[in-house]
């Protein structure tokens, strides 16, 4: 596939956000019910305000403790809004934070899905930053706008309606003068999802770049490329800050225009209904009430603009975390019912990384259950690439690689562990329990189950854990390296695979640590069909066949004894290693 990464358009994630909203309906209905009556509460102290000059002006009657009662009134409303809104808000925050648990959840979910050869290849840097500063944007937008949009909109619909009932004439004055803000906000939300989405996108270009980088730093000082890189990651800042400009651009015409917008229907009204009261044609309280109500209306009208202003990143970020689902299907592996055998074939398989040129070219192989085979060549004759294809991580371009019949790289990861797993030298601890480290190669273990296969693989040290399988790793303590090879050990006892594939598992480690983990690897390989990337020509004597490959080529097959009777590659390579001195 691409390795681009999908970003839902606006339909999908209007979708996606109906379906958030819909999830938690109690709620959503719950702000807008509590708010519009904290609404309702807010509109009644102006409307008494206005009874209050109107009864002054009036001056008939017992106009004191008329206006007294009118004022207690007031207060007595203001207080109670105020009480309402803070429980609508409560309602809203609440909401805000199970949604953005929701879709950081379904984010993780997806990407979990994937199936390695898929996510393997996807641009580390993009993902990172849509798990990370998109999702966390998205998390903060459920979490304080949606709940402040909803109050704000119900409050100004209420300030609106409030004013036409009150008098049609300033009702319908103040909405004309309302025609500027909604111009402003139209030329600004035309403009903004582009902008928007460049800006994720050019910030996670950086991290792309940043990450791999980091990843190649070896290789980076090696061949010098430093300068390179520099210039990669200057040219990806440039573009970066180009599209901040951009969106800066779009906010530094917005926002002046809308305060300016927004003063407009207080100075409509001042002016029409100043006019009408010079006539006689309505009273002062009601022009007092209509202006309060519409200079009230700029506290909720500011409020949406900040936040349409931040729902657009929002918006842009909720595309690209959505985007996830836009992932070809083809790309992804439904369940496969059932894997007839276990029975590994390679028939015919080419690979190319490039596209333009094979590194592997037309391999046959059929690997029996319980079989150990060795696999020898020179640097870069394929041995790594070949163990990928059958471990999933990738498929041939041309050919197959299957177990029982069913292509590899088409089981989804957890049928796949079921099958084949790949052990590297690459072991990961994640910062949390023993046991959730162990539970993700078989959630359904029990602790009796995750003991078992520590102490399968010499893991003695679980014993002296603080708090046993509930012990933090990487907080309350560290393994070294052996340990830490144990535990992913313990992970595949866990996992119960057939059919394990070595590459380099231990050929970089100190003797000490290598020591300690071929013990620990014996007692995981036992029952097993095991496929060995042969470093020493001693684990290729003890396989019962060896594959021996050149340039991409299989060019040998067959038993210790026989490739060395045939004194082909293999058997010139074995007398080659027994005349140097330090052979056993
Ligand atoms: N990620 C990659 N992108 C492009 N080419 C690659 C990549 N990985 C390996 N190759 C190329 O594929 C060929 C086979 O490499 P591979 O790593 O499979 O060989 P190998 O036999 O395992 O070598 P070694 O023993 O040195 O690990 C080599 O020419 C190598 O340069």
């Amino acid at each position: 596939m691409s390795t681009q990464l999908p970003v839902a358009g606006p339909a999908e994630v209007r979708a996606a956000l109906i379906r958030d909203l819909g999830a938690d309906r109690r709620s959503v209905v719950g702000v807008v019910l509590v708010n519009g009556l904290a609404a309702a509460a807010g509109l009644v102290g102006p409307w008494l305000l206005g009874r209050i000059i109107d009864t002054i002006r009036a001056g008939s009657g017992d106009v004191l403790s008329a206006v007294d009662r009118l004022a207690f009134g007031a207060l007595l409303f203001t207080v109670v809004q105020t009480v309402l809104a803070w429980w609508a808000l409560k309602i809203g925050y609440r909401f805000g934070e199970r949604t953005a648990a929701r879709v950081r959840e379904r984010f993780l979910q997806r990407t979990l899905a994937l199936p390695p050869r898929v996510a393997d290849h996807l641009p580390t840097g993009d993902l990172i930053s849509r798990g990370s500063t998109d999702a966390s944007l998205v998390a903060l937008t459920l979490r304080s706008a949606v709940p402040e949009v909803l109050v704000a909109t119900v409050h100004a619909l209420f300030l609106i309606v409030a004013v036409l009932f009150l008098d049609l004439r300033l009702g319908l004055c103040g909405l004309v003068c309302l025609l500027g803000v909604g111009a402003a906000v139209r030329w600004y939300v035309r403009r903004a999802r582009p902008v928007y989405l460049a800006v994720a996108s050019t910030g996670a270009e950086i991290a792309d770049v940043v990450a791999s980088t980091a990843k190649g730093a070896r290789t980076v000082e090696l061949l010098g490329l430093e300068r390179r890189r520099t210039e990669a990651a200057e040219a990806s800042i440039t573009q970066a800050r180009s599209a901040r400009l951009a969106a800066l651009w779009l906010r530094t015409v917005l926002f002046p225009w809308s305060e300016i917008a927004l003063a407009l229907p207080v100075v409509g009204v001042l002016l029409i209904g100043g006019a009408l009261y010079a006539h006689d044609l309505v009273s002062l309280g009601v022009v007092v009430t209509a202006t309060v109500y519409l200079r009230q209306l700029v506290g909720p009208l500011d409020t949406l603009m900040l936040w349409i202003e931040q729902l657009q990143g929002a918006g842009a970020s909720y595309a690209r975390v959505e985007g996830l689902a836009d992932i070809p299907e083809a790309e992804l592996t439904p369940r496969v019912e059932s894997v007839a055998g276990d029975r590994i074939r390679v028939d015919n398989a080419h690979y190319s990384y490039t596209g333009a040129r094979d590194v592997l070219h037309g391999i046959d192989l059929v690997v029996q259950p319980g079989e150990r085979l060795a696999i020898v060549g020179t640097s870069g004759a394929g041995k790594s690439t070949l163990a990928r294809l059958l471990a999933g991580l990738d498929r041939p371009h041309i050919g197959s690689v299957t177990i029982g019949g069913t292509p590899v790289a088409d089981l989804p990861p957890d049928q796949l562990r079921e099958h084949v797993v790949l052990i590297t030298q690459d072991h990961h601890v994640f910062h949390d329990t023993v046991r959730d480290n162990l539970l993700i190669a078989k959630p359904t273990a029990t602790d009796d189950e995750l003991h078992a296969a520590l102490t399968a693989v010499g893991a003695t040290w679980w014993n002296d854990l603080p708090h046993g399988l509930d012990t933090e790793l990487g907080e309350e303590t560290t393994l070294d390296d052996a340990s830490a090879q144990q535990l992913s050990l313990a992970r595949v006892v866990l996992a119960d695979p057939h059919t394990l594939i070595l590459d380099e598992a231990t050929a970089l480690l100190d003797p000490k640590t290598a020591r300690q983990t071929e013990r620990s690897l014996a007692a995981v390989l036992r029952g097993r069909t095991v496929i060995a990337i042969a470093h020493r020509l001693q684990t290729a004597h003890d396989a019962d066949r060896i594959a021996v490959m050149e340039a991409g080529h299989l060019v040998e097959l067959g038993t210790h004894q026989t490739l060395v009777t045939t004194n082909g590659p293999y058997g010139q390579l074995w007398q080659t290693w027994h005349a140097e001195p330090n052979s056993p």
